[in-house]
């Protein structure tokens, strides 16, 4: 399996004339300069990645990618895999938080499947069986995934980014779900980051004190098992997720489409940390939803450099805190598109005209 030409063809950069006349535009508006705060750059920086005058963040396409992590059987989280299988049922089934989301934002909504140990039944609406493997393999004794594995989750990726594209959207959603996940996450944060396990280990979906101290020996064991190399397919093939490696494609791929790309909690971050890495361009095309209540997610924005819009106390994944943030993406387009400006208003602006 060859990997997606994202992975390594160059990414494109947002267009700087249009940014510049959003610019531009921005100080005309009737508002003090500035006073929009960060709505004000957002509206920017989409009109240069949407190549715009007039952004939008009418159309979402959001995809959430599923799979399970052996290294489960180390008793890392509060949950049993099962629940990853039976949540695809959930979001087909309309019932999940982000199903429901999707619903009010008139989002389109996709569930890509790269396996799971529980049974999902066949033909679910709105679910595409990209299944590489049952999950992966426990990485605290053996690499998680074979680098064909690698490619083919990020090929997943790829493709969910593609049927967006083929949709217009103007914004690309990743979600994540996957028993597990903030384990393997965590892991490649250390190993990208150069952290302590201690500092970047969290509770996840609900361990106790206990629980995160044995999670973070988990991961300790795992990092020595996996040495120092810290090139993304190796440290996606090691330490990584089913789930985690397409999400990496995905945001590699809407980038390399043109579509901007709203980027969700602690593991979707670290996927786009990966991505960074592979791809450093990626950052122009990256908004940053929230900060999750996952420990680990601080020291990902850091090294992102990520200012993320809300802070709620969120830790559910799914791609729910991005959802969460398209409103504010909306009301920075509108008002970008719709405000009057001093001189159509007739209003006095700094110059005392
Ligand atoms: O993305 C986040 O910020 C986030 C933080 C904590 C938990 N999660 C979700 O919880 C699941 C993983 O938690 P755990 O404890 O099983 O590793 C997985 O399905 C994630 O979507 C997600
Ligand atoms: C119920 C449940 C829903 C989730 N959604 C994302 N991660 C999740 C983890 C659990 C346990």
């Amino acid at each position: 399996m060859a990997l997606p030409d994202s992975w390594l063809s160059p990414i494109p950069t947002p267009s700087h004339s249009h940014a510049a006349t959003a610019s531009e535009r921005q100080n005309t508006l009737t508002k003090p300069p500035g006073s929009l705060g960060q709505l004000e750059q957002l509206a920017i920086t989409l009109c240069g990645q949407q190549h715009t005058d007039q952004p939008s963040a009418d159309r979402v396409h959001m995809a959430i990618f599923a799979g399970d992590h052996g290294v489960c059987d180390e008793g890392i989280s509060a949950f049993p895999q099962a629940v990853t299988a039976q949540m695809i049922g959930n979001f087909a089934g309309g019932g999940a938080a982000i199903s429901v989301m999707a619903r009010q934002l008139g989002a389109a909504l996709e569930v890509v499947n790269l396996g799971t140990v529980g049974d999902v039944a066949e033909g679910l609406p709105g679910v595409i069986d990209a299944r590489i493997r049952p999950g992966t393999r426990n990485f605290a004794l053996e690499p998680a995934m074979t680098e064909l594995e690698v490619a083919a989750a990020l090929q997943a990726g790829d493709a969910a980014a593609e049927r967006a594209h083929r949709a217009g959207a103007d914004l690309f959603i990743a979600g994540d779900m996957g028993i597990g996940n903030t384990t393997s996450a965590s892991a490649i944060a250390c190993q990208l980051l150069g952290q302590p396990p201690e500092s970047l280990t969290g509770p996840g979906t609900g361990l106790n004190a206990e629980g995160v101290r044995h999670k973070a020996a988990v991961i300790t064991k795992s990092l020595a098992r996996h040495g120092s190399d810290t090139a993304p397919l190796a440290v996606l093939a090691s330490l990584g997720g089913l789930e985690i490696a397409a999400i990496t494609g995905a945001i590699l791929g809407a980038a390399s489409r043109g579509i901007p790309v709203l980027v969700d909690g602690f593991i979707v971050s670290v996927a786009a940390l990966v991505a960074c890495k592979q791809q450093p361009e990626l950052q122009h095309w990256l908004h940053f939803a929230h900060h999750s209540a996952e420990p680990g997610h601080k020291a990902v924005l850091q090294a992102l450099m990520a200012q993320p819009l809300l802070n709620l106390g969120m830790r559910l994944g799914e791609g729910s805190g991005a959802a969460v943030a398209v409103p504010l993406l909306r009301a920075a387009c509108a008002l970008h598109n719709q405000m009057a400006s001093f001189a159509s208003a007739g209003v006095s602006d700094q110059s005392g005209d």
